[in-house]
């Protein structure tokens, strides 16, 4: 009967990243001969490098093609959400954009890969908008929020607007888009949301 060989201990690893609220980070995976395990999310080890957040929703999407983009959403305040953002199946090239009008870097964007393989997850603050690219088909990502749902107070930027000028990647005609999000209005015309 085959044994498995527990070849390695997880360290937590945090990159930085140009916006230094928005936090990429891996939790780390016992690996064995069998394949892998990770505490994907652990509230105490959160709280330990200073992350902690009560989320309260788990999200999850699916997207099948390839060049699909999510976003760029927000919810207004006082239904703000922070967001830790995973994927489970697949990849994503992750953007958030900075719309907190009192911060240095309102209105820059900084953006992650993010893959079932690499294991990453992102951090997104409250005050960002955020919106995700797909690199692989069947693309699942799942995504914990620290406030519910309301539709009433959904917002959003389109995924092209040439003042933020995110590169995606692709080409932005070949995107797979939601009605909805082919609707966005453009970043200039944003009132004060965030502070
Ligand atoms: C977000 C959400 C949506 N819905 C319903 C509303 C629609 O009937 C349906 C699809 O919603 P939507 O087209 O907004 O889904 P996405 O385009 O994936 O939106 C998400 O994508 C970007 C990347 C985000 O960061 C947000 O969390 C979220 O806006 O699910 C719910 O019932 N609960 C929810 O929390």
């Amino acid at each position: 009967m085959a044994t498995s060989q527990n070849t390695s201990e997880p360290r937590v690893e945090i990159v930085p990243l140009e916006i230094k609220d928005v936090v990429l980070f891996r939790p780390g995976r016992f690996q064995d001969d069998r394949g892998w395990f990770e505490e994907t999310y652990n509230a105490r080890r959160m709280a330990e490098a200073g992350l902690a957040l009560d989320f309260v929703q788990d999200n999850q999407s699916l997207s099948r093609a390839v060049g699909t983009i999510r976003g760029l959403h927000f919810q207004a305040p006082p239904y703000a959400q922070a967001k830790l953002v995973r994927v489970v199946q697949g990849a994503i090239f992750d953007v958030a954009v900075d719309l907190r009008r009192a911060s240095p870097t309102y209105g820059r964007w900084v953006g992650a890969e993010l893959s079932a393989e690499n294991g990453a997850q992102l951090l997104v603050p409250r005050g960002f908008a955020h919106g995700f690219v797909t690199r692989e088909p069947d693309t699942a990502v799942c995504y914990k929020v620290d406030g519910f749902y309301d539709k009433a107070s959904e917002g959003g930027i389109r995924f092209d607007d040439p003042d933020l000028a995110i590169d995606w990647g692709i080409d932005p005609a070949a995107a797979m888009l939601s009605e909805k999000d082919r609707e966005l209005p453009a970043f200039g015309a944003l009132g004060p949301i965030f502070a």
